[in-house]
């Protein structure tokens, strides 16, 4: 009963709607009591030849009146209880969307996506089991089941009844123990679940470095292995569970032979009638779904139980971004300086590992800073940290005069666009990707950003335009054409921090040169921040900095690097030259 008391907030906030379905449901117990009730009197009068046929048509009336009760209030019970089931599925499932979008990166680090798809499904599917069928059966076994032992007492006789039921006590003593290990295997079925999406998610991810590496059978074998881990750990759950209805039909049985044999010598010894007797073995009858409940009862609960747990240790992890939003503040903007000063950072899961160490860098609106360096130099790092991602480094960073961890999250990110190394598309239209983060903009807002990042001639000669469905249903872009894609939407954006990681890698020279100017033209007024593996991408920048193991190994202009005859002197000219050997062999 235990996951009640962890559903009772939910209880408490629809308890009209629960309150109503309960009733119905009594009325409906109630209604079932009657047929065999004018049964067992029609039988007692059949049998002493007494019934007419205006008591018979009398009997037939009170049968078809509790059978219109019956389908009314269980139409009713059902909408009630079951459209509070679906109203907790999707609080759930809101409530876990919504945690997931605060989360900080780590979060997703620690929890892979097929786990928290698992949880977001079929945990959240098992715990509003809890709300549906769980509720109806607990209020159907004590409803249907009091009643009935009621109607057994006071209608037949109170000895049978008791010499009836006598089994009954061992059948809740066992099915609490079987609910007991019933939730234990069901947490190890449930993270087998987890384990199992994780894979699938992952190589339908990778589908194409697996098959490009010919791994196709080795994925199969392992995808095969990890089903069978799983078939194995899911049997256990079934064991149990089948442990459950055997149970019951042996407790019914011993009640219906205990019926018999003593109701039986009642009749003889005429304590009670013949058609007493029919009626209390009909009552058995009616006494057969609520001992069936209690089994399902604690197969739901600790099912559900189990599957809250998992979704509450999830609501539970705290982002390590704390947001200072009262959400009154989501209209202010802010417009101005930037200035990083970083003294160290590290990444939380190797917090002795400095990542980061002495970044200074001040823009002003209309400057760009283009960092440059080795892999894992801490270029985007650094952009990470602009972007609010982690929170826990020395220094600090400021925009517009105020600490960016004192800012809304929602105020300052609404100031940032972004171009990611890994460009995401989403599965919708191209206009619809290009506008994604301005879905009112016009068609020629659309179209200019996408000419300014190039795109506009590629989009005319898809089938549909601008109108093309992208990703699983639609086109395939090649990697230039995602980025540029990406660029279109940070572009439309026009924030005052615009934030290239990378974005350039996968166009030409000539495209480059071309979304370059467009970008120096569109952005006076604005902070650009461009890492780049191409010089070329970054040599206009009003500051370059060189990075080297997260320190700032040369900073300045283009021709100020080229006159320190550093790293990056040596990596121009040796990207220029490559250029060259590019262009003769063209
Ligand atoms: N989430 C993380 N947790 C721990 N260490 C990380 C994490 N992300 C990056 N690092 C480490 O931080 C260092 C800097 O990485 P970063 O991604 O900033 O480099 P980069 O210059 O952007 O490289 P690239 O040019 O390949 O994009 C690397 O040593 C990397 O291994």
């Amino acid at each position: 009963m235990g996951t009640f008391s962890k559903l009772s907030w939910f209880f408490k906030e629809h308890r009209k709607r629960y309150l109503l379905g309960i009733i119905a449901l009594v009325i409906t117990a109630a209604a079932n009591l009657v047929p065999p009730r004018v049964l067992g009197i029609m039988a007692d009068q059949l049998d002493t030849g007494k019934i007419g046929w205006g008591q018979f048509f009398t009997y037939l009336i009170a049968i078809i009146i509790a059978a219109a009760f019956l389908y009314f209030f269980r139409f009713y019970w059902r909408k009630e209880i079951y459209g509070g089931a679906a109203i907790l599925e999707k609080e759930l499932r809101g409530k876990l969307y919504w945690h997931f979008l605060q989360m900080d990166r780590t979060f997703f680090q620690r929890y892979r996506t097929g786990d928290l798809m698992a949880r977001a499904t079929n945990d959240v599917q098992a715990v509003q089991n809890v709300a549906g069928d769980g509720i109806l059966t607990l209020v159907d076994a004590i409803v249907t089941g009091g009643s009935t032992l009621i109607a057994m007492i006071f209608l037949v006789d109170w000895r049978l009844t008791l010499a009836a039921m006598l089994p009954l006590p061992l059948l809740t003593i066992i099915a609490q123990y079987l609910g007991r290990r019933l939730h234990d295997a069901y947490l190890d079925s449930q993270a087998a679940f987890s384990r199992l999406n994780n894979k699938t998610q992952e190589s339908l991810s990778g589908i194409k470095v697996l098959k490009t590496f010919g791994q196709s059978e080795q994925d199969a074998e392992a995808f095969n292995q990890m089903t069978y881990e799983t078939i194995g750990i899911n049997k256990k759950v079934f064991r149990i569970d089948s442990l459950y209805d055997p149970l019951i039909t042996l407790v019914i049985g011993v009640t219906y032979v205990i019926t018999i044999i003593y109701g039986g010598s009642l009749v003889t010894s005429r304590a009670i009638s013949l058609g007493q007797l029919i009626t209390f073995v009909a009552y058995i009858g009616t006494m057969v779904w609520p001992m069936f409940a209690i089994g399902y009862l604690f197969n739901i609960l600790e099912r559900g139980s189990a599957s809250y747990d998992r979704i509450d240790n999830l609501l539970k992890e705290k982002s390590l971004i704390v947001d200072s939003s009262d959400g009154k503040e989501s209209e202010r903007r802010l417009e101005g300086q930037l200035r990083y000063h970083i003294t160290s950072f590290a990444y939380p899961d190797e917090p002795d590992q400095a990542v980061l160490k002495n970044v200074d860098f001040d823009l002003k609106p209309g400057q760009t800073v283009g960092l440059v360096g080795r892999v894992g130099s801490g270029k985007t790092t650094i952009i990470q940290l602009l972007m609010r991602e982690f929170d826990n480094y020395k220094g600090r960073i400021t925009f517009a005069g105020h600490d960016i961890r004192q800012v809304p999250l929602d105020v300052y990110l609404k100031e940032i666009s972004y171009v990611p190394q890994n460009n995401f598309l989403f599965s919708m239209s191209v206009r619809d990707n290009i506008a994604f983060a301005k879905p009112d903009a016009s068609k020629e807002e659309v179209e200019a950003a996408a000419k300014k990042a190039a795109l506009h001639d590629d989009i005319l000669a898809f089938p549909k335009g601008y109108q093309t469905m992208i990703g699983e249903n639609g086109v395939s872009l090649s990697g230039g054409q995602k980025q540029r894609m990406s660029i279109a939407r940070a572009l439309l954006n026009n924030s005052e921090i615009l934030i290239l990681d990378d974005a350039l890698s996968a166009v030409d020279a000539k495209t480059e040169k071309a979304i370059l100017a467009n970008l120096r033209k569109e952005r006076e007024q604005k902070i650009t921040v461009i890492a780049a593996h191409r010089l070329s991408s970054v040599m206009d920048a009003d500051l370059i900095l060189v990075m080297k193991d997260g320190r700032v190994a040369e900073a300045g202009t283009h021709d100020q690097l080229l006159g320190l005859g550093g790293w990056y002197k040596r990596m121009w000219d040796r990207q220029e030259l490559a250029k060259k050997v590019g262009e003769s062999d063209e």
